[in-house]
């Protein structure tokens, strides 16, 4: 099987300020990714180094770059799933973690269950030794000025949701196992608590050798209302390929619950989707060591592999 990752980096409207550098983010974070597949890495390594690329980006909404919740802290959610067993692990409203995808990993790995939440999220953490970093390395400037925005009497509560950027990726690798991993800050100004889709299996992600895998991205309850992840791989067990699926599952999303959002897919015979009914969505794949990617629909820029490596190195 010729190993093939896709990544997304958040649906929504992207700020003309923020897409070069999506744009960019995006492809590291696949080429990464792809780079652990060409090694002989199995596709949770390969979903787990591209997720943890776009945590350390504080382009995206997710790790660093997180939004803030109402009383102007950082509260993320993360899940990864191992397709091969249907092992999953998750966090939700951790703080003070660079990168929630790793503890969700090891609650795949070293516990019986498979989410974790808040204060037990962090002794767990502790027990595992990742270092607590000081919340404040999480947020950037932009979005601290974000939540102070929102917080105006004026403010548009509409415009709070615009310019995300959760993190998402799937991959298959040379066994023909599949995995996801999803990891996002949320929404931002969002109530103390709020856990979203992100964290929930079958919703932020899904992934099984028997169909394939995907990651969402989105509005949270509306992608939790209609199971988003698990909807997208029933239809591919119906028989549709990965756009298909992927658009059906969109329009049922927004025609029933009115809720737009993006998605990736791929399926077990190594066909990848990137889908969104928002007006955009930063994704990139690499497959057959070429490297394809977009943040507007029908945008589509490909590079060989050593192409794009060359140029990542001068900056992109
Ligand atoms: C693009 O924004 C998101 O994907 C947010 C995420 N789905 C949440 O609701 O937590």
């Amino acid at each position: 099987m010729k190993p093939v990752i896709v990544v997304h980096g958040g649906a929504g409207r992207i700020f003309k300020e923020r897409e070069e550098g999506c744009r960019a983010g995006v492809a590291r974070a696949a080429l990464r990714g792809y780079a652990v597949l060409k090694q002989g890495g199995s596709a949770v390594d390969a979903v787990e180094e591209a997720v943890r690329s776009m945590e350390d980006d504080p382009h995206f909404n997710a790790g660093c770059g997180s939004v803030l919740n109402e009383k102007g802290e950082v509260e993320m959610d993360a899940i990864i799933m191992d397709g091969k067993n249907l092992d999953s692990g998750a966090v939700s409203a951790v703080k003070c973690i660079a990168n929630p995808i790793k503890l969700a990993r090891l609650v795949m790995e070293k516990t019986k269950h498979m989410l974790l939440t808040d204060h037990g999220a962090h002794l767990f953490a502790q027990a595992m030794g990742i270092p607590e970093i000081p919340g404040e390395k999480l947020i950037t400037e932009r979005s601290r000025e974000r939540w102070k925005k929102n917080l105006e009497p004026d403010s548009n509560p509409e415009e709070f949701q615009k310019d995300l950027g959760t993190v998402g990726a799937v991959a298959i690798d040379s066994e023909g196992n599949v995995a996801c991993a999803t990891s996002t800050g949320g929404l931002s100004n969002k109530m103390i608590g709020r856990v979203g889709d992100t964290a929930c299996i079958g919703s932020g992600g899904y992934a099984d050798n028997h169909s394939g895998a995907t990651s969402t991205t989105g509005h949270g309850e509306s992608i939790m209302k209609v199971v988003l992840a698990r909807l997208i791989l029933y239809h591919m067990e119906q028989g549709m390929s990965p756009e298909v699926a992927a658009d059906t599952a969109l329009d049922y999303m927004k025609t029933r619950v009115g809720g737009l959002g993006g998605v990736i897919v791929v399926n077990k015979a190594g066909e990848w989707a990137a889908r969104f009914s928002t007006k955009q969505m930063s994704w990139a794949t690499v497959k057959d060591d070429n490297l394809h990617y977009g943040i507007y629909a029908g945008e589509k820029h490909i590079k060989s592999v050593d192409e794009a490596l060359a140029s990542e190195r001068e900056g992109f």
